[in-house]
């Protein structure tokens, strides 16, 4: 089996890693010459990856046209450049496995549906799940939700991604699968933040729950399944990435917590921080769809530069109501 991979980030990498380990052959597009000559040359991503030792068999290439021909190709640019990088991508009928998460700032749409507009003769699946890319690809045991609606082409592609120590659950459920990796990143920043000013463990356990509770809501409304929000690609990521600073939404968060602006804590970054782009367009989309996500406001609000005191100050001022509203 041919696999490509579209991105040569942290998780690119780490994917491309699981696949060629498993003896698939595996080509990956880079943006950057530099992470395709050091992984060429060196068989290591320096740039987004630095430290791990890659399987030689990985080819990189800076070249899209090389991705034609795959029985595969895994999506893992930005969720705000997918739809620019797959539009130029030799796709036509090639499943696209949708690893991004995000929503697209102006159109609102989730990833598949970006690539659905694009390449509407692909099958579509999502690959979501608490996965730290670092220890993906250092064989730690790890467990995913793979989404695509055509169970049978699910199930194949949850086979064939599959490795000893990367478990694929295969699921119908692809808005529900893009929901849940979407709506954490901007809950992590939140978790982030109360750490980052002191909060203290229950504030953030109360607003996991809550947050949780605000990704149902929004899920619910846009057709996803509960029973995938509450799965690995839901809650499961959401516990992940608001428990550690190895999370790059999670550690913006303790710097807005500690009083630094969000313009200087993203403008001296490499990797993405996805909470920050998708926390407004999803505000919108929450509005649009009349559903109340106030710890999400409440992080647009730290992301636009209010004092911590203020946001949590109004989080708290809130009407009591019944927890199951
Ligand atoms: N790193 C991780 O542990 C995980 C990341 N993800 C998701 O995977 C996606 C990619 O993230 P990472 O691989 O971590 O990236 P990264 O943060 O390691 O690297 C940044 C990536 O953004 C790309 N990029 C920057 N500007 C671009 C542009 N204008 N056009 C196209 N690409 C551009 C770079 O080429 C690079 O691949 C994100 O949606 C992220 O949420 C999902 C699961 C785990
Ligand atoms: O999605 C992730 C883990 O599942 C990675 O989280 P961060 O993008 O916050 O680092």
């Amino acid at each position: 089996m041919k696999i490509g991979v579209i991105g040569g980030g942290a998780w690119g990498t780490a994917l491309a890693q699981v696949a060629a380990h498993e003896g698939r052959e595996v080509i990956l597009w880079a943006r950057e010459p530099a992470v395709v000559d050091s992984i060429n040359a060196t068989h290591e991503n320096a740039l987004f990856l630095a430290g791990v030792a890659l399987s030689p068999t990985i080819r990189a290439t800076d070249d899209l046209a090389a991705l034609a021909g795959m029985d595969a190709i895994l999506v893992v640019a930005p969720a705000q450049h997918v739809g620019s990088v797959l539009a130029a991508a030799p796709v036509g009928r090639i499943p696209l496995v949708l690893c991004a998460k995000g929503i697209e700032a102006g159109s609102k749409r989730l990833v598949g549906e970006v690539a659905r507009a694009v390449h509407p003769d692909a099958p579509i699946a999502v690959l979501s799940g608490p996965t730290f890319a670092h220890e993906v690809a250092a064989g730690l045991p790890t467990a995913v939700t793979l989404a695509c609606e055509d169970a049978e082409l699910g199930e194949r592609l949850a086979a064939r991604l599959a490795a000893r120590h990367f478990r694929t659950y295969a699921s119908t459920d692809v808005a529900g699968a893009e929901i849940g990796g979407a709506v954490k990143n901007v809950l992590a920043i939140g978790c982030g933040v109360v750490e980052g000013a002191g909060l203290g463990q229950n504030a953030r356990a109360a607003l996991i729950a809550r947050g949780f509770a605000e990704m149902t809501r929004f899920g619910l409304a846009r057709g996803a399944r509960a029973e995938t929000l509450a799965g690995l690609s839901g809650l499961g990521d959401l516990v992940l990435t608001c428990s550690s600073p190895s999370s790059r939404n999670f550690s913006l968060g303790v710097g807005l917590g500690r009083g630094d602006s969000a313009a200087a804590l993203l403008s001296d970054r490499r990797t993405v921080a996805e909470g920050a782009f998708t926390a407004p367009v999803l505000r919108e989309a929450a509005r649009d769809a009349g559903v109340d996500m106030p710890i999400t406001e409440a992080v647009c609000r730290l992301l636009e530069g209010a004092p911590v005191s203020d946001v949590i100050g109004d989080l708290l001022a809130r009407p009591l109501k019944g927890e199951a509203g």
